[in-house]
């Protein structure tokens, strides 16, 4: 696959598209994602990861941000606390393949007085209503936001210029920080960077998926806990909304040649799927059920988690 088309498959938006072209045109290109430590990395998050091992795959040197500050700052728990998953949190990224990347803990890099200068210029030009929608969809408990959680979005801004990167990935919820970024970092001297933005996908139960409304299949699952879970997966007959046609789309088909339906002869036989869109048509035409569908997404995900839940529990 060429390198535009890696970059871009299974993207929501790109900002700017041919700031993108361009930056692939150049010899050395540097991208990041940052992750608050969790203390479960799910499918969610797995949407980035899969985007960066692309870029990877697409000629990017990767950098992944351990940001232990940040999730303090986002009320997430003590810093001891956070110290402690943020280990846990690579062995999940490494294990899911994103070997090779410059891992970096935020703490390690953001109490510098450069880097505290840059955060305090740009406080200067950024208002609090800014900030505060920035974080609408990032922020916890944003009824009643705290000034660190106005401090957060400047941090990360100021983290792309402290790792010295030409693009960020996220999650489709990290835009209006990348737009702040985007406006903002020029007038510190640093270039606006590229943003391409991953789709938000559903849990299990139809809703998003999210730690804490536990509807997650975690990274780190054992055969019979995916087995279980994908069972009581919500899988309603239309492509709207259907968790397991995402986990296809996003999790399985980028890492499989095909994907087959496999039932018995009176049930109309196997199928082979080279592509996704193949796959969404002979569902919305009611060619496969949607017990077949969760049988096939759960055989794959066991294949693909496994090596992630052995890598971590070896450690
Ligand atoms: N359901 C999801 N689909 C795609 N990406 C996600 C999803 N949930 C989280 N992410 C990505 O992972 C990053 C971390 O998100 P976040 O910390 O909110 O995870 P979470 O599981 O919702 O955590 P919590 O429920 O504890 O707040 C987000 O920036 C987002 O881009
Ligand atoms: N805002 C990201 C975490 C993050 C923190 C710092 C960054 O530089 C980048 C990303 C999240 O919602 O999880």
């Amino acid at each position: 696959m060429d390198p535009y088309e890696l970059a871009t498959r299974n993207t929501v938006e790109v900002v700017t598209d041919e700031e993108l072209r361009a930056l692939i045109d150049r010899p050395v290109r540097r991208v990041y994602t940052g992750y608050e430590p969790s203390g479960e990395i799910h499918l969610g998050h797995m949407v980035t990861v899969n985007k960066l091992m692309d870029l990877q795959q697409a000629g990017f040197e990767v950098t992944v941000l351990i940001a232990d500050l940040h999730a303090f700052l986002n009320r997430k728990g003590t810093m001891e606390e956070i110290r402690e998953t943020a280990e846990y949190n690579r062995l999940c990224f490494e294990g899911l393949g994103l070997r090779g990347a410059n891992y970096v803990l935020g703490s390690d890099v953001q109490l510098t007085a450069e880097y505290e200068l840059a955060v305090l210029e740009l406080s200067q030009a950024i208002t609090l209503n800014r900030a505060k929608r920035s974080m609408d969809e990032v922020g916890r408990q944003m009824d009643n936001p705290t000034v660190s959680q106005m401090v957060y979005p400047i941090m990360q801004m100021v983290d792309i210029a402290t790792l010295g990167v030409d693009a960020a990935v996220g999650g489709i919820d990290q835009r209006k920080i990348h737009m702040l970024a985007r406006e903002h970092l020029p007038s510190i001297g640093y270039p606006a960077p590229v943003c391409i933005h991953t789709p938000i996908i559903n849990g299990l139960d139809g809703k998003k998926m999210s730690s804490s409304a536990g509807n997650v299949i975690s990274v780190a699952d054992s055969e019979e806990e995916i087995k279980k879970k994908m069972k009581k997966a919500f899988c309603p007959p239309e492509v709207e909304n259907n968790p397991v046609l995402e986990i296809l789309r996003y999790h399985v088909f980028p890492r499989a040649d095909a994907v087959a339906i496999r039932r018995p002869e009176k049930f109309g036989g196997d199928r082979e799927f080279a592509a996704y869109e193949d796959l969404e048509r002979a569902y919305a035409a009611g060619e496969i059920h949607p017990l077949d569908l969760k049988t096939a997404a759960a055989d794959h995900l066991i294949d693909i988690l496994a090596p992630v839940h052995d890598y971590v529990c070896s450690r």
